[in-house]
């Protein structure tokens, strides 16, 4: 990934983008999502604002008792109904307390249930979107920090919003209702209290703006560190047999301090803003204390509603000081929104021509292709293919050789439609490539490559990756017909197998031949198969050789070899050469063969 740092370029030190923006950016990501959840949502606010009610009128029997006893206190006797009095505000406290104690339960279970379904939806948006990106934007991004984003990234947005949105949302409101409560009571007061709230927004936008630099730096560090780990993982074998465990565990090491620092500098930040916020409501203590006597001893307010303002102060007190807490969980949480933000910008799914149709195919019928005038290569380079000309007829096997480098690969990503053609045509069944629709192409092809990746399921599950709706007899045939039968003979959980993640628990060659079951159970119009006997040794080979002619025959198919015993089996043979496809005798025997094509 590249402009903003998808793992390659931690952005680090200062903010290149203010909070508002991030925080504006992640409520934008998360929007879409909210439908089908308002009326939960509608439910949780409700409950806060109840919540804030019973906050407000939690320090009014106190008012009430003060303001009743002190007569008796001072010797003015003991007022009729004072009983009354103290009995309706011990039943007030415990109404109001309930009252509190009950919003608030609802309120939190009401986000929590908001908060899943949202990051569900959200989560899955953008796991798809990425997985149907371009394999352009693959090429660059790194699958570790894909992760870290759809996992990782998701779940802060989520577990913040929940536990400091909410929370912050209700003391916001808090603190606006006792703002006009003191207003109401005595004016020149709540100026005190209303004078506060401009420094600690000030301090508190300024803190955001540095916290989410340092998060949003410290994420990307943790972006390129989940990288390097997914790449170490996924290559175990390279790595302990070239002896690289303690050279790749350093570089981690020194991945995670970088982030680790920015991650005491988030710290930093926050408990600062905490600190301050603590010595400006403390300063305002003192002077709504002092001017608050004054005021009594004025006659302006009762002795009562001193301790409803001190009262509020005290509890205004919590929500200032969660708010500047809050205020750097959500910075850190709008670092991991406008990580998801670039994510669903750059994986820009590729969308098919207005006018891209189906395309449609008749089953057990192959496809013909017609390559005319051919030119493409990859983005950024000079063309690989310049002016390649290829027919294939229905049902035919051509063979395509050629040096390393030569575009092998690259002709048949444009028969996939991962690239698009600079210049030329490429028909299949008589239709412009570009004019059908992506899907429809893919649905018709059936893709076996050098190194054929299994995952994580049962042999059964990997084989009907090829068609999701094959049933088990099906999965058999198809396993049967790649060869694998007496291995499915002696396992004895037979197709509930378990295979190892990447398929480690099988050999090279049984990998490729339920590469090649996968591929029969798509009964597909058009083969295309890129090197899948490299690697292997003889005898596998001669093997999965087997499979792969039961997968061909009858089937248009595309085969790119280096290997000279697979060259006998075709119908031709062409060779590209300069970026050009040059039709090529077919060896008469392997030797000749490997000759040919070492050429
Ligand atoms: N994703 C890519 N981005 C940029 N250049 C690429 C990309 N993939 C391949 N190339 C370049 O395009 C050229 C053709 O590559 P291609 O993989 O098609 O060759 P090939 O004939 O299949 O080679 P091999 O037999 O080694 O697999 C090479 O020079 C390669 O470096």
């Amino acid at each position: 990934m590249s402009r903003r740092g998808r793992g390659s370029a931690p952005a680090a030190g200062p903010v290149q983008r203010p909070p508002a923006g991030a925080l504006r950016r992640t409520l934008g990501v998360i929007r879409p999502h909210t439908g089908g959840a308002r009326l939960l949502a509608g439910g949780g606010l409700l409950a806060v604002l109840v919540e804030v009610a019973a906050r407000l009128l939690e320090p009014w029997p106190v008012s009430w008792v003060v303001d009743g006893v002190i007569p008796a206190v001072t010797g003015q006797g003991v007022p009729p109904g004072t009983t009354q009095l103290l009995v309706g505000a011990g039943v007030a406290v415990l109404v109001v307390a309930g009252m509190r104690a009950g919003a608030a339960y609802l309120s939190t279970v009401a986000f929590a249930l908001v908060g899943a379904r949202v990051t569900t939806r959200l989560r899955a948006h953008l796991h798809e979107r990425l997985l149907g990106a371009p394999l352009t934007f693959h090429e660059t991004a790194r699958s570790g920090d894909l992760v870290q984003r759809v996992v990782g990234d998701v779940g802060r947005v989520q577990e913040v919003a929940v536990t400091a949105g909410l929370p912050l949302f209700a003391n916001v409101l808090t603190v606006v209702g006792m703002v006009v409560v003191v207003l109401v009571l005595d004016p020149l007061l709540a100026l005190v209290v209303v004078a506060v709230l401009p420094l600690l927004v000030l301090s508190g936008r300024t803190s955001a703006k540095r916290i989410t630099g340092a998060s949003r730096s410290q994420r990307t560090q943790e972006g390129a560190m989940a990288g390097d780990a997914g790449e170490a993982f996924a290559a175990v074998r390279t790595v302990q047999a070239y002896g690289l465990v303690d050279h790749l565990s350093a570089r981690l090491r020194g991945n995670d301090a970088k982030g680790l620092a920015d991650g005491v500098r988030t710290k930093r930040l926050t408990a600062g803003l905490e600190r301050r916020t603590d010595v400006v409501v403390g300063a305002a203590t003192a002077v709504v204390l002092v001017m608050g006597g004054w005021r009594v001893l004025q006659g302006a307010i009762t002795p009562g509603e001193l301790v409803v303002f001190l009262t509020y102060l005290k509890t205004a007190f919590k929500p200032l000081r969660d708010l500047a807490k809050h205020t750097g969980r959500i910075a850190k949480a709008a670092a991991s929104g406008e990580r998801i933000a670039d994510a669903l910008d750059e994986a820009v799914p590729e969308r098919d021509r207005s006018w891209a149709r189906p395309l449609r195919r008749t089953p057990g019928r192959s496809l013909a292709v017609d390559v005319e005038g051919l030119v493409v290569g990859h983005p950024g380079r000079t063309p690989v293919l310049r002016g390649a000309d290829l027919r294939i007829r229905a049902g035919e096997t051509v063979a395509l050789v050629g040096a390393s480098g030569a575009g092998k690969s690259t002709l048949l990503q444009v028969l996939l439609r991962f690239l698009e053609p600079q210049d030329g045509t490429v028909r299949v069944d008589g239709h412009d490539v570009t004019a059908v629709t992506r899907e429809s192409l893919r649905a018709a092809t059936a893709v076996v490559l050098q190194d054929s990746v299994l995952l994580q399921g049962t042999l059964a599950d990997n084989v009907r990756l090829g068609r999701l709706d094959a049933t088990d007899a099906e999965v058999e045939d198809a396993l049967r017909r790649a060869g694998l039968g007496s291995l499915l003979d002696v396992l004895p959980e037979g197709l509930a197998t378990s295979v190892a993640e990447r398929g480690a628990t099988l050999s090279g060659g049984q990998r490729q031949r339920v590469a090649v079951a996968r591929a029969l159970l798509r009964d597909p119009a058009l083969v295309l198969l890129d090197e899948p006997t490299t690697g292997l040794d003889a005898r596998s080979a001669a093997e999965v050789l087997g499979s792969l002619l039961e997968l061909s025959r009858g089937r248009t198919t595309l085969l790119v070899t280096h290997d000279p015993a697979l060259l006998h089996h075709v119908d031709r043979v062409v060779a590209l050469e300069d970026g050009r496809l040059v039709e090529r005798p077919r060896p008469a025997a392997p030797v000749a063969a490997a000759q040919e094509v070492g050429r």
